[in-house]
C-alpha cells in the first residue's frame, strides 16, 4: 500500500500547552478524510522553563538555540519525553492512535552538526527515513515526531522544529505543511497577511517585520516550496479552523504572485 496525501503539521512550542480538544479533533478529521497527518512538534518555552529551573544559561542566535551538551540533555528530556508523550496521549484521548518518537528512533532523522561551531550541538537534517514514517501511517498511527536527531556516528543533535517539519515534508513528498503557532498568521504592519510571496520574505526580515521565532518558520516554509509541496500555511490553533472541512486558515507562503488562500 502506498501512502499519498500526507499533511505535515508542525505544532510550535508556543502552543503545545494550549492545544484544544478542537485541534486534536481536527487532526482526527484529517486522518479520517485521508489527509494522513504527521505531527512534528517543538517545545522551546518548556525547554527554557526547565533550563531556568536548573539555572543553566542559554541564548538564541537567529532563532536557533546554542546547544551545549548540558542543554542538549534538557532539550531531549523535554522534547522526546514530556512534550512528545503529552501530544501522543492527547491524540489517543480523542480516539486517534498515535506513535511518538524522536528523530533518533529508527534513524528517523539523520542530521549533521551545523557549520557554525558557536551554536554547539545544533543539527541540520540530511536524511529522513520516510519508509519508517510511512509504515506507521499504513498501520493506522499518526506519527508524532520530536526534533532531536542523530548524526551518522550516533551523536545526538538539537534541530529546530520548523526545519525538522520542513525536512520531513519535503522528504516524504507531503501535499501540505502547516505551522501551528501562537499568532493567527504572519502579521505585516499589524494585520494578518493572507499570503506572502517567497521572494518578499527576505526584505520583510530585513525590515524587522518578521523577527525572532518567525524567522526560522518562514525560512523553513520557503525551503519547503522548492519541492512538490503545494501549500505552506502558518496559522493559529484556535479560531482558525474552517468548521466545514476541518482545515486551518492563516498566512499561506506561496511561490507565485496571485494565489487564493483556499
Ligand atoms: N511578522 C510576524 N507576525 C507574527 N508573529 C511574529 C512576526 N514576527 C515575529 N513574530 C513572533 O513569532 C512568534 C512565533 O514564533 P515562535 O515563538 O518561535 O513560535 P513557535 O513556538 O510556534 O514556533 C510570535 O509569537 C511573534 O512573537
Ligand atoms: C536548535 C533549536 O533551536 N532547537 C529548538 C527545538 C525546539 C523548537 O524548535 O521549538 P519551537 O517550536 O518552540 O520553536 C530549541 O532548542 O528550542
Amino acid at each position: 500500500m502506498s501512502v499519498e496525501n500526507i499533511t505535515v503539521v508542525k505544532c510550535g512550542g508556543s502552543t503545545v500547552n494550549k492545544l484544544t480538544a478542537e485541534f486534536f479533533k481536527s487532526i482526527a478529521a484529517m486522518r479520517e478524510t485521508g489527509m494522513n497527518p504527521i505531527l512534528v512538534h517543538g517545545g522551546g518555552p518548556e525547554i527554557n522553563r526547565m533550563l531556568e529551573q536548573m539555572q543553566i544559561e542559554c541564548e538564541f542566535v537567529n532563532g536557533l538555540r546554542k546547544t551545549t551538551p548540558e542543554v542538549l540533555e534538557v532539550a531531549e528530556m523535554i522534547l522526546s519525553g514530556k512534550v512528545n508523550k503529552a501530544l501522543v496521549s492527547f491524540l489517543q484521548t480523542t480516539g486517534t492512535r498515535a506513535f511518538g518518537m524522536s528523530g533518533v528512533d529508527g534513524g528517523l532523522i539523520e542530521a549533521e552538526q551545523v557549520a557554525d561551531q558557536d551554536l554547539g550541538l545544533v543539527g541540520e537534517v540530511v536524511n529522513v527515513n520516510t519508509a519508517c514514517i510511512k509504515s506507521m501511517i499504513e498501520n493506522g498511527f499518526v506519527p508524532v515526531i520530536a526534533p532531536i536527531a542523530a548524526d551518522k556516528n550516533g551523536k545526538k543533535l538539537n534541530v529546530n522544529a520548523d526545519a525538522a517539519a520542513s525536512a520531513v515534508a519535503q522528504a516524504i513528498g507531503a501535499k501540505e505543511l502547516l505551522f501551528i503557532t501562537d499568532v493567527e498568521g504572519v502579521l505585516i504592519d499589524g494585520s494578518k497577511a493572507d499570503y506572502i510571496q517567497v521572494e518578499k520574505l527576505e526584505q520583510l526580515i530585513y525590515d524587522g517585520e518578521i523577527y525572532g521565532g518567525m524567522i526560522p518558520k518562514v525560512q523553513a516554509a520557503a525551503a519547503s516550496l522548492t519541492g512538490d509541496l503545494e501549500k505552506v500555511v502558518i496559522a493559529g490553533a484556535d479560531g482558525h479552523t474552517d468548521q466545514a472541512n476541518g482545515k486551518l486558515k492563516g498566512t499561506a507562503i506561496i511561490r507565485e504572485q496571485v494565489q487564493a488562500l483556499t
